[in-house]
């Protein structure tokens, strides 16, 4: 199996992926061009950001092909790539090479990213489409529910990457619930580190969550977009960046 060489991304902190497809969502809603995701984008990396986050999707209800031309040419932080496991994404990321493609399960219908890929059940499918983004110098994620037969698949299927979706923890409506996710995502935390896969997460992660995961030491990055661009309307983009930086390291009580 051929992996591609670890991720370069500096330093060995908690890093912080911001995702900007709430931006475009707003943007859209006029047809114009503002608020423009590149100015967003620098704005994130000025607050503190490791890397920018853009999930294309197939009915590009967000972000759309010409954000990630603007994107690739002209920011300087890593990019990540969302993409749906599907030949015509598979071309978009060859053509742009962005550092990193994380590979999401996708439904026209759904209001966003309801579950995980299913990499034991797509394996066939997927293993070609991995081997191509990895041929390719393009570091492959794959975004699958905390479960330990799916880790155990995208190690198989030759992702160096899994990110974890956040999304039943950030969901759940009671204590005991919030302690039964967080225990799922703390199992798959370190099943990942024990097989040899780099370990993220994300989806829903709000300040009044995010520090139980970010404590998690087994994570290295965390992928936040929804309720950093909802509470840049309060607080500003950039303020809101740098509170979940403060509330992440101190979570590693950097
Ligand atoms: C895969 C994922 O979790 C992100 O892409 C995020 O949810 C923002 O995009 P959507 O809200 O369109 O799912
Ligand atoms: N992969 C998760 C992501 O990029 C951000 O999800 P959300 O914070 O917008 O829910």
């Amino acid at each position: 199996m051929s992996l591609v060489p670890p991720s370069n991304f500096p330093g060995q902190r908690l890093r912080l992926g911001v995702n900007i497809d709430h931006v475009a969502t707003i943007r859209n809603a006029r047809g114009g061009a503002h608020p423009d995701v590149l100015r967003a984008a620098h704005l994130a990396a000025d607050a503190g950001a490791d890397g920018i986050t853009a999930h294309l999707r197939e009915d590009r209800r967000h972000i759309r092909d010409s954000d990630i031309d603007r994107l690739m040419s002209e920011i300087s932080l890593p990019l990540n790539l969302e993409m749906a496991a599907t030949e015509e994404m598979l071309a978009i990321a060859l053509r742009h090479r962005p550092h990193a493609a994380c590979l999401v399960p996708e439904r026209r219908q759904e209001r966003t990213t309801e579950g995980g890929l299913d990499v034991v059940g797509g394996y066939d499918h997927l293993a070609p489409l991995i081997g191509r983004l990895n041929d390719a110098g393009i570091r492959v994620s794959l975004f699958i529910a905390p479960e330990r037969d799916q880790l155990d698949a995208a190690r198989k299927v030759g992702a160096p990457v899994v990110e974890l979706h956040t999304g039943r923890y950030a969901d759940a409506e009671d204590a005991a619930e919030v302690e039964m996710e967080l225990a799922r995502l703390a199992d798959a935390a370190r099943h990942a580190e024990a097989i040899g896969l780099e370990c993220h997460a994300g989806h829903g992660l709000r300040f009044d969550n995010v520090v139980p995961v970010a404590a998690l030491p087994q994570l290295r990055e965390l992928n936040i977009g929804h309720f950093l661009v909802g509470e840049a309307v309060f607080v500003g983009l950039e303020g809101a960046i740098r509170q979940m930086r403060v509330l992440m390291d101190q979570a590693r009580a950097i």
